[in-house]
C-alpha cells in the first residue's frame, strides 16, 4: 500500500487555485487562496515542530555518543590497568614489555613489600591498602616516564625501562626504596614500610619469562638475605637462559 500523501490537501488548493486562475473566476481563486494560506500556514507549524524535534534528537544522540566515547574509555582503561593503584596490570604489563624486549635491551625492576602479611594483620586490610597504593605513587612519581610500571600481583610491582643504564635503574632502585621507608600512615605513627628489589638486564630477543625467572631468583635472595634491599642479577639475561 502507498504512504498517504501528507500534502494532499494542500496540492488539491494550489491546483483549484491555478485552475480558477486560468478560467478567471475570481470567487473560486479567493476561496482557494484563503484554503492555500490556511494550508501554508499549517505546513510552517508542522515543519518548525519537526525541526525542533530533529534538533532535540541530534543534541540526544550526540549526548549519547559523547556518553558512550567516555564509556569505552573507560572499559579500556579498567581491562587495562589495576584497579587499586591505576598501575598496569600483570597482563597489560607483560603485553607491552614484549615488543620492546624484541628490539631492545632492558632493564626489569621487581618491588616486592617486606612483612606485609604482618601490616595487615596488625592494621588491618584498609590500611594494606593504602600502603599498596603509596608503593604505586613513588614507583609513578620516580619513574622516568618512559618506563613501563606494573602491579604484578598482591604486593609485587615491576618496572621495565628500555634501553635504560644499569647504574641509573639502580640509583632508581635505591631511590624506590629510600622513598617506601619514608611512607607514614596517619593514625599509625609505629607503621613502617620496606621493600626488596632486584634487577636484571636483558639483550634484545629474550623472553619476558626468561628474565622474570631470573630477576625473580634475585628478588627472593634479597628476602633470604634480610630484606629492604636491592639484589642484582650480575650478567645480562639472553635468549639461551
Ligand atoms: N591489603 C591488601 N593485602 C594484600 C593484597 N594483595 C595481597 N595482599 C596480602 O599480601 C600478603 C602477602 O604475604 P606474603 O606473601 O606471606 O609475604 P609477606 O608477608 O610480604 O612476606 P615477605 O614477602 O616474605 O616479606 C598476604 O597477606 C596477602 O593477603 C591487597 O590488594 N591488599
Amino acid at each position: 500500500m502507498d504512504a498517504p500523501d501528507l500534502f494532499a490537501p494542500e496540492k488539491a488548493a494550489l491546483r483549484r487555485a491555478r485552475e480558477a486562475l486560468e478560467q478567471g473566476d475570481g470567487e473560486i481563486a479567493h476561496r482557494a487562496l484563503a484554503e492555500l494560506i490556511q494550508g501554508f500556514d499549517r505546513m510552517i507549524r508542522d515543519t518548525g515542530r519537526l525541526i525542533n524535534h530533529a534538533d532535540r534528537t541530534e543534541r540526544e544522540l550526540n549526548r549519547a555518543n559523547q556518553k558512550l566515547r567516555e564509556l569505552t574509555e573507560e572499559l579500556t582503561f579498567r581491562s587495562r590497568h589495576d584497579g587499586l593503584t591505576g598501575l598496569l596490570n600483570r597482563e597489560t604489563f607483560i603485553g607491552e614489555t614484549l615488543p620492546l624486549m624484541e628490539s631492545d635491551p632492558v632493564i626489569l625492576l621487581l618491588l616486592d613489600i617486606d612483612h606485609f602479611k604482618q601490616v595487615n594483620d596488625r592494621y588491618g586490610h584498609p590500611v594494606g591498602d593504602k600502603i599498596i597504593v603509596g608503593v604505586a605513587r613513588v614507583l609513578r612519581e620516580l619513574s622516568p616516564e618512559q618506563a613501563l610500571c606494573g602491579r604484578l600481583g598482591g604486593e609485587e610491582f615491576a618496572i621495565l625501562l628500555a634501553r635504560g643504564d644499569w647504574a641509573g635503574a639502580l640509583r632508581l632502585a635505591n631511590g624506590i626504596c629510600a622513598a617506601i621507608r619514608e611512607i607514614r600512615e596517619s593514625p599509625h605513627p609505629g607503621l613502617r614500610v620496606t621493600a626488596s628489589m632486584s634487577a636484571a638486564a636483558s639483550v634484545p630477543g629474550t623472553r619476558f619469562d626468561t628474565l622474570y625467572v631470573c630477576a625473580d631468583d634475585a628478588l627472593y635472595r634479597a628476602k633470604s638475605l634480610g630484606r629492604d634491599r636491592i639484589e642484582e642479577v650480575p650478567d645480562w639475561i639472553t635468549p639461551d637462559d
